[in-house]
């Protein structure tokens, strides 16, 4: 199932650099092996904001979920999913 995933990172203002620089090390690192893995099919950066728009190719809403609540940057986004399916005009083959 493929789904479309905004992320909006609010890092508290008072978060000592460190820990920030090592928050987004980490979640630069398992974005990366998710991306390898297939999960993780696109990560763009919202142009002028600390976002990104994301499409997710997992099984279910659950592997969705945990994926997620598993970002080093969980706890300090704002997320909006939204569930994709094929569209009947779409030329391309499956849901690539
Ligand atoms: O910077 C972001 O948008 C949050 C994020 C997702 C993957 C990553 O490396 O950073």
């Amino acid at each position: 199932m493929l789904f479309h995933v905004t992320m909006t990172v609010r890092l508290p203002a008072d978060m000592p650099p460190d820990v920030a620089a090592d928050l987004k090390a980490r979640e630069k690192t398992l974005a990366a092996d998710l991306q390898r893995a297939g999960k993780w099919r696109h990560l763009w950066r919202v142009a002028g904001q600390y976002a990104n728009v994301s499409v997710f190719d997992v099984a279910d809403n659950g592997e969705l979920h945990d994926l997620l609540i598993g970002l080093p940057l969980f706890p300090y986004m704002d997320i909006a999913v939204t569930p994709l399916c094929r569209h009947p005009s779409s030329v391309r083959d499956g849901d690539a």
